[in-house]
């Protein structure tokens, strides 16, 4: 007993280290162990019954072979052929047709040995993989339903799936919620988070509660057949948390562009269109795809880099183009004052830009200081989340920008005539004097200096400045008051302020209006007048050609740093062709299922509330996430508590 104990001591010892083996060879550890077996046995037939039993033929060619097949283990050999038994019996029959030469004996007695046929059925039978449970054929129907449908046939093990599901709260269908690192279905590479379970065995999953699919698993004996439609081809958002979402902020067209390595493998978009990104391992060329048609299949797209570089090089002209200003004359306008906050421009009803030539000298000079040396943002792309609305929280703001005189309050005033049920506007606060036509909370809030500067100090503005000695300003209040009211807020605010109602409560839906070439401003501003400023002697007049160089430029400076904040970019020319496009999207947004908004939003205000970020590779190399403040979105809309179940 003893003895077979050593024995099988000196074996494990082999298999613990058949590595080292491989180097010295199994022989000589056979003679070490047999030479000090001596001091291990007590009895002489110990020692023989070992002796003969280390020694033996059989043992050494088995370790032999052993050896022999560890040379292949790093292989990973693939059979030449897999019908080697019957190629056997074929070489034979022609064999004997050559005549009985002693060779041609040797070789059809060896192949008509019974070890050697096992032998080479056991060769067919790995060959052909049969080690391998069978599973069941697709089912003929599967396709016919839809042509994304993909049916998974796992092998059934004692493993469990690893996998998570949940409903969808939106659609009501059971989707994988996660998958975990390791388990079968991750290393099955067949099944995804977001993807769709329709099927188990069979057994249609609509209308049933995730609960009541686990009983569904375990009852299947050998395998589990799932019938799934992938994530990939369903938008479906409930996996987004993986995936990056990109609005492009330019045109892309690859016939116009002589630099794509293949232009049928290319996808081409419009300015606005969000895109999938499913690939960023190619520094220049990313793998992106359109989220509008339900199409599948991905192309190539510019990097961000890329755009960035080709940006850089067409670098708009006005950018550089030197001007004469006149040292600017800020006479009437402390935007500092109060708080050290530097203001770039103030608003509509009481905008300073163009009430006299130094006033308006005064304006471009704020612009091209802020246009010039302020932050730059190249159009490529922006990464956006989905926001899935309820029924409940149709409600949005929508902040219309543009340069002065461009057209956003008669964009404003079309919109409130054509639905003021849907739509309404805030009433700004002033310090100064009510008149007599004029009425509080209806015209403005009427407040005096003291609350106008502690609501500055208390961030309750949106914008603000001073005029002719007077506050004016928008507070968030008033953006709350027409939403409380159950209308569409359409605010009016200079774009570097829209972080300031970029939040889950207002979720913004940015407008650019924007000024046609001049020959067109030239040509439809003919008979408009604007409003030079409520203390002016001449409150209106027409516009001078300085005033269209003065748009566009200033249109021009706003793309540039601001485009990013962009959903919608419409052309003012013809004012009925621009209102219909406005009115048209505006609806379309408000009808949408999903929504895409910016994941980099700055909201200051929900800094301080100790929001944190949730992204870590983002198009902005972090600058969002430094801000602490993407996916707000997310945390108040999309997060839930409740827990997934797991298969
Ligand atoms: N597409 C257009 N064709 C002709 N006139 C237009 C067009 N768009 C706007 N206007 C007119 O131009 C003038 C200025 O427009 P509007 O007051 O809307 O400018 P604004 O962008 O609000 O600028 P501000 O804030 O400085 O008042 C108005 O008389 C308006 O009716």
């Amino acid at each position: 007993m003893k003895t077979a104990r050593f024995a099988l001591l000196c074996l494990g010892f082999y298999f613990e280290t058949r590595s080292v083996i491989s180097v010295f060879g199994v022989y000589r550890l056979l003679l070490s162990v047999m030479s000090g077996t001596e001091n291990h046995t007590d009895r002489e037939e110990d020692y023989r019954f070992l002796h003969s039993m280390l020694m033996e033929k059989k043992l050494h060619l088995l370790f032999k072979i052993h050896e022999r097949l560890k040379c292949f283990e790093k292989r990973s050999l693939v059979p030449v052929q897999e019908h080697a038994a019957s190629l056997a019996t074929d070489l034979v029959k022609e064999l004997i047709d050559q005549g009985w030469r002693d060779e041609v004996k040797e070789l059809v007695a060896l192949f008509s040995k019974p070890y050697v046929k096992s032998l080479l059925s056991v060769h067919d039978a790995v060959a052909h993989r049969e080690f391998e449970p069978t599973l069941p054929p697709v089912p003929d129907d599967a396709l016919e339903e839809e042509d994304s449908v993909k049916i998974v046939s796992l092998v059934k093990t004692k493993e469990p799936l690893g996998a998570t599901i949940k409903k969808d709260k939106a659609t009501g269908a059971i989707v994988v919620a996660r998958i975990m690192r390791g388990g079968a279905a991750d290393k099955s590479g067949l099944i995804h988070e977001g993807d769709e379970l329709k099927e188990v065995n069979g057994v249609s999953l609509e209308n049933r509660k995730p609960k009541e699919i686990l009983p569904l698993l375990s009852r299947s004996r050998d395998n589990v057949t799932f019938t799934i439609i992938p994530a990939s081809s369903n938008d479906d958002v409930s996996s987004y948390k993986k995936k990056l979402f990109v609005r492009a902020i330019f045109d892309y067209d690859p016939n116009e562009d002589p630099a794509i390595p293949c232009q049928d493998a290319a996808v081409s978009f419009k300015r606005g269109d969000v895109l999938q990104i499913v690939s960023m391992e190619d520094d220049t060329w990313w793998q992106a795809r359109h989220l509008r048609d339900g199409s599948s299949r991905a192309g190539l797209v510019p990097s961000q880099l890329l755009q960035e570089r080709r940006f850089a090089l067409q670098r708009p002209k006005g950018l550089f183009r030197p001007r004469q200003i006149r040292p600017p004359v800020v006479e009437d306008v402390d935007y500092g004052a109060i708080t050290g906050i530097h203001i770039a421009g103030l608003r509509r009803s009481f905008r300073l830009g163009r009430k006299s030539s130094w006033a308006r000298e005064a304006a471009r000079s704020r612009r091209w200081s802020a246009g010039a040396h302020g932050p730059f943002h190249p159009p490529t792309y922006i990464e956006v989340i989905p926001y899935r609305k309820d029924h409940k929280d149709r409600r949005r703001v929508v902040a219309l920008v543009g340069p002065s005189g461009v057209g956003v309050s008669e964009m404003k005033r079309r919109l409130l005539l054509s639905d003021p049920d849907r739509y309404g506007i805030t009433v700004p606060y002033t310090t100064r004097e009510k008149r007599r036509q004029e009425s509080e909370g209806t015209d403005y809030h009427f407040v005096s200096v003291s609350v106008f500067e502690e609501d500055i100090l208390n961030h309750s503005y949106i914008e603000y400045g001073r005029y002719k000695g007077h506050y004016y300003g928008t507070s968030l209040d008033s953006v709350r008051k027409v939403m409380a009211e159950g209308k569409v807020c359409l605010l009016d605010v200079h774009p570097s302020k829209i972080s300031h109602v970029y939040t889950s409560e207002f979720k913004p839906y940015v407008v650019f209006v924007k000024p046609p070439r001049i020959e067109e401003l030239r040509l439809t501003r003919r008979r408009a007048k604007f409003i030079c400023g409520e203390e002016d002697a001449t409150p209106a007049r027409i516009f001078a050609e300085e005033d269209f160089e003065d748009m566009i430029d200033t249109a021009e400076t706003m793309e540039n740093q601001y485009a990013h904040l962009f959903d919608k970019v419409i052309v003012n020319g013809d004012v009925a062709v621009a209102f219909r496009e406005l009115k048209a999207n505006l609806e379309k947004m408000q009808e949408a299922e999903v929504q895409w908004i910016p994941a980099q939003v700055l909201p200051l205000l929900l800094l301080s509330a100790g929001f944190s970020s949730q992204n870590s590779k983002r198009l902005d190399g972090g600058r969002a996430n430094k801000q602490g403040s993407s996916r707000l979105f997310e945390l108040s809309s999309q997060s839930s508590t409740k827990p997934d179940n797991i298969l």
